[in-house]
């Protein structure tokens, strides 16, 4: 089956740039440098997270921004006013021509792990289009690779748990929301609560209920209609009427009396029930938290917090009494409920006291399903409480998480750069007093050598004027700044890492969609031992040069490097 190329957002556009690209392009023009070929490289140097794998992503963007990479007639105009007015209108009559036809792009597969100084893409073509292009590719990688990072890193974390995007209310803007859900989906997540994203990207849609649904019912004289038709057949029943019958021989399981549960609470659950009762979903923690709350201590204190004494299911008496009465009142008509959202507590706690409930339940009235409840926690999740909660040990089989994995909190940006690497097959090296900056000079390629167990052992640059590395033939792999660094590496397989995607004006090879892409993330990780994953002290993976390219390098930053005089 052809897949439907999806469109791409409006606001990628020539002129989402920075001015500065816009201004050299005139100087280059006007140094007659319009025929010069250029090679970029766009790589990053850290790994975000304080990890040591990054995972790729935006290549599909990138590509749609260069099948549309032409400034418009109002652009020009724009450009006009705003540029200084000494520029010459040919400059113009120029802008207006420009497309991508000429440019060239390889890239790493978008989903792919990736690791500091290897190029995610090499972009070559005419020195003032492939310059123009800087700051929209990067844009496009780097919220994206960021993003896909992150969300994989929760995956790791989470294990099989359900992991759902809740997060476009906190986003960096509409945009960001819209680029969180689709690269989150990419990196592990399973859905996310966001509707166009799930229009536009064709993801997983999921959602429960806010606090205001329930808080909008008083009492049972808000429900218009308590009647629900048996799933199967027969005639309708009143559910509200079943669910009290529930509740009150459910009162010795929870041990609760009745005044403490919420007839609000009850009505709102039996009225979202009528509306879903295939769905049935309830967060249930609108009523007796704060009274829970105020027995924990705060999030920034050390865990587990100081639980109550009494193992006395007393805490959300009134939530999980009062959806497992309506569960409860829902299996008599047919119907399996779904689960219940924790947004608030000691969520490790809550979700083992829950479960034992749901247990009893299920055994006290023989109805296995009953057991396998949902349990879904929101509320300020990061990657550091889902590790946290798997230590303490939960019942919780799903996470609804916003905040911290869309504004990536631990990280907000991956330092993406974009550098001139050879202009006119001349090398080009931008030095630093920081090693870490020195830039690698020249048209390079980038291999991956696997061991014969399948795991990923080093990535490795070589010039392109070099042959490949050969599988079972020894090759010398070189740490680029330290000369006592080397190995020899005996690949059992050879992974060629940048391949074209761009050439003569149209994208030359066949591309994944997003669950492709989604699936690759997974596969690729698995190729990464365990320790250089890990959380806490992971180990870093190689990066190396050839032996031609460490002299290369070498040679050409001692050519470069002026010689100071002491005085
Ligand atoms: N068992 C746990 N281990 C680690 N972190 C937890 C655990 N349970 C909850 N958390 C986290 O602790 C924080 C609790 O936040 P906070 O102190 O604001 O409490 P709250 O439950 O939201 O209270 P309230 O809604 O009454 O203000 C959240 O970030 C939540 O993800
Ligand atoms: O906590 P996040 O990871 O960002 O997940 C999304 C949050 O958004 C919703 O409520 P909101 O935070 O708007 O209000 P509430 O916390 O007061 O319920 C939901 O209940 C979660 O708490
Ligand atoms: O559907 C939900 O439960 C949801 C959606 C967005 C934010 N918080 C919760
Ligand atoms: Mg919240």
């Amino acid at each position: 089956m052809t897949e439907r190329r999806l469109g791409q957002n409006g606001i990628v556009q020539p002129l989402l740039t920075d001015l500065y690209q816009i201004t050299m392009a005139y100087a280059y023009w006007k140094s007659g440098k319009t025929k010069d070929y250029s090679v970029f490289d766009l790589f990053f140097r850290k790994n975000p997270f304080q990890g040591e794998f990054t995972i790729f992503a935006g290549l599909e963007e990138c590509l749609k921004f260069l099948e549309k990479f032409h400034y418009s007639i109002s652009d020009i105009e724009y450009l006009k006013q705003t540029l200084p007015p000494n520029i010459e209108e040919e400059f113009y009559e120029f802008l207006s021509t420009v497309s991508a036809k000429d440019v060239t792009l390889y890239a790493i597969a978008e989903g792919s792990v990736a690791f500091p100084r290897v190029p995610l893409m090499r972009v070559e073509g005419p020195l003032i289009i492939v310059q123009l292009l800087e700051t929209t590719l990067l844009t496009l990688v780097n919220y994206a690779s960021l993003m896909a990072t992150n969300a994989a890193r929760y995956r790791m974390a989470a294990g099989n748990m359900k992991l759902f995007e809740f997060g476009l209310r906190r986003a960096q803007g509409p945009d960001g929301g819209l680029s969180a859900s689709k690269y989150s989906y990419i990196g592990g997540f399973d859905g996310t609560s966001n509707v166009l994203a799930g229009k536009l990207f064709n993801i997983p849609v999921k959602g429960t209920h806010a606090h205001a649904y329930i808080t909008s019912f008083n009492g049972f004289t808000d429900l218009r209609n308590t009647m629900l038709q048996p799933k199967q057949e027969g005639e309708s029943r009143d559910l509200l009427q079943l669910a009290l019958s529930w509740r009150s021989n459910l009162i010795p399981t929870f041990k609760v009396v009745a005044s403490e549960a919420s007839d609000g609470e009850l009505a709102a659950l039996i009225s979202f029930a009528i509306a879903f009762p295939d769905g049935f979903m309830a967060l249930v923690d609108t009523y007796d938290v704060k009274r829970y709350s105020c027995r924990m201590t705060h999030a920034t204190s050390v865990w587990p917090v100081t639980l109550p004494n009494t193992q006395s299911h007393n805490e959300y008496r009134s939530g999980l009494l009062n959806f497992c009465s309506v569960a409860l009142a829902l299996n008599d008509l047919g119907y399996r409920a779904i689960g219940i959202r924790l947004d608030s507590g000691d969520l490790a706690y809550l979700s083992n006291v829950a479960r034992q409930l749901f247990n009893e339940i299920s055994e006290k009235y023989d109805i296995p399903w009953f057991e396998d409840l949902m349990i879904m926690a929101s509320n300020d999740i990061n990657e550091e409480t889902i590790l946290s909660l798997n230590e303490q040990g939960h019942k919780i089989n799903c996470f609804g998480i916003g905040t911290h994995l869309v504004t990536c909190q631990r990280q907000p940006a991956l330092g993406c750069v974009y550098k001139l690497v050879e202009l006119n097959g001349q090398p080009r090296i931008k030095l630093s007093q920081d090693v870490a900056k020195v830039t690698m000079p020249g048209r390079k390629d980038a291999y991956r050598l696997y061991s014969e167990s399948g795991h990923a052992l080093v990535d490795l640059l070589q010039r392109s004027t070099e042959p490949p590395p050969d599988i079972n033939e020894k090759v010398l792999c070189r740490h680029p700044f330290i000369e006592s660094k080397r190995a020899y590496v005996i690949p059992s397989r050879v992974e060629k890492l940048l391949t074209v995607y761009w050439k003569d004006g149209a994208i030359c090879q066949a591309l994944p969609n997003l669950q492709q892409i989604k699936e690759r993330v997974q596969t690729s990780l698995k190729t990464l031992r365990p320790d250089i994953k890990r959380n806490l002290n992971p180990t870093p993976f190689k990066v190396a040069v050839s032996d031609c390219l460490y002299t290369f390098l070498h040679d050409l930053w001692l050519e470069n490097a002026p010689i100071g005089e002491l005085s």
